[in-house]
């Protein structure tokens, strides 16, 4: 562990939404996810989690002292399926029960079967939803799409009709982030006004594998570019790792729970 190490640890703890995304969550996980949010070295930006926990992560997180970690949901998840009017009731409930950031799935299968305008008409419509309540995020589910000129494709599409960031997985298929979707990615948002973010999502469990996002992210937009309003890490099984590095033992499973 060298001190630069430290320092970057630090750095992508407070760019992480600290998923928890699993079946078999319960209201004792969701309040544990809350509790580890909460890092000796400070707060994550936001914990991450299914629609019918959003009242109890606020909630958990606005008694221990966590208002500034923002509460992120997920739709039309992991799919990408549901019709529009289902995916925009789902939004509207997350925000009533106090999410302030939406991680919506891009529908994938309609681009790769051929469908270049449902992306667009879903991604406004939540847009127009979230304007001035919530960030949305746009899940492209880039290991699916699997070819460069659709990834690029959806993330232009994703832009133009108002994403707040856009995210390369569900974490919950094969492939999930990978550089080469990323480079795309954020190639599109330097090609737009830049004012878009990135989250690499799914499969990132070291310091290392989030340091290629990074790396890359300042390579392509610039360190100054690089805050929590514009890279987002998106992982279940990354804390432990970034703890450690930073010089701190990671919250044990029992530790912060009821
Ligand atoms: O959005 C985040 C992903 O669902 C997390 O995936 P992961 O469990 O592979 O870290």
């Amino acid at each position: 562990m060298t001190n630069n190490d430290e320092t970057l640890a630090r750095k992508v703890i407070a760019l992480l939404d600290l998923t928890s995304l699993n079946d078999t969550d319960d209201d004792a996980r969701i309040v544990q996810l809350c509790h580890k949010a909460m890092t000796a070295v400070g707060p994550v930006a936001a914990v991450c989690v299914f629609p019918r926990f959003v009242a109890l992560a606020r909630r958990t997180l606005d008694r221990i002292g966590g208002q500034g970690v923002a509460v992120a949901t997920v739709c039309n998840f992991p799919a990408g399926t549901a019709n529009l009017p289902d995916v925009l009731a789902e939004i509207r409930q997350a925000l009533e029960d106090g999410a302030s950031e939406i991680d919506v799935v891009y529908p994938y299968r309609a681009l790769l079967a051929g469908d270049a305008a449902s992306g667009f008409t879903l991604v406004a419509a939540c847009k127009a939803l979230c304007e001035g309540r919530a960030l949305l995020k746009v899940i492209l589910e880039t290991g699916e799409l699997n070819d460069p000129v659709l990834i690029r494709n959806a993330s232009q599409d994703a832009i133009a009709a108002g994403a707040d960031f856009i995210k390369t997985s569900t974490g919950k298929v094969k492939v999930n982030a990978t550089a080469e979707a990323a480079q795309i990615m954020l190639a599109c948002i330097a090609d737009s006004d830049a004012t878009v973010g990135f989250k690499p999502a799914g499969g990132m469990a070291t310091l290392a594998q989030a340091l290629v996002y990074l790396w890359l992210a300042e390579r392509l937009l610039g360190s100054q570019w690089v805050g929590p309003r514009h890279l987002r890490f998106g992982a279940s099984s990354l804390l432990d790792d970034l703890l450690r590095k930073a010089g701190h033992e990671p919250l044990a499973p029992t530790q912060g729970g009821y």
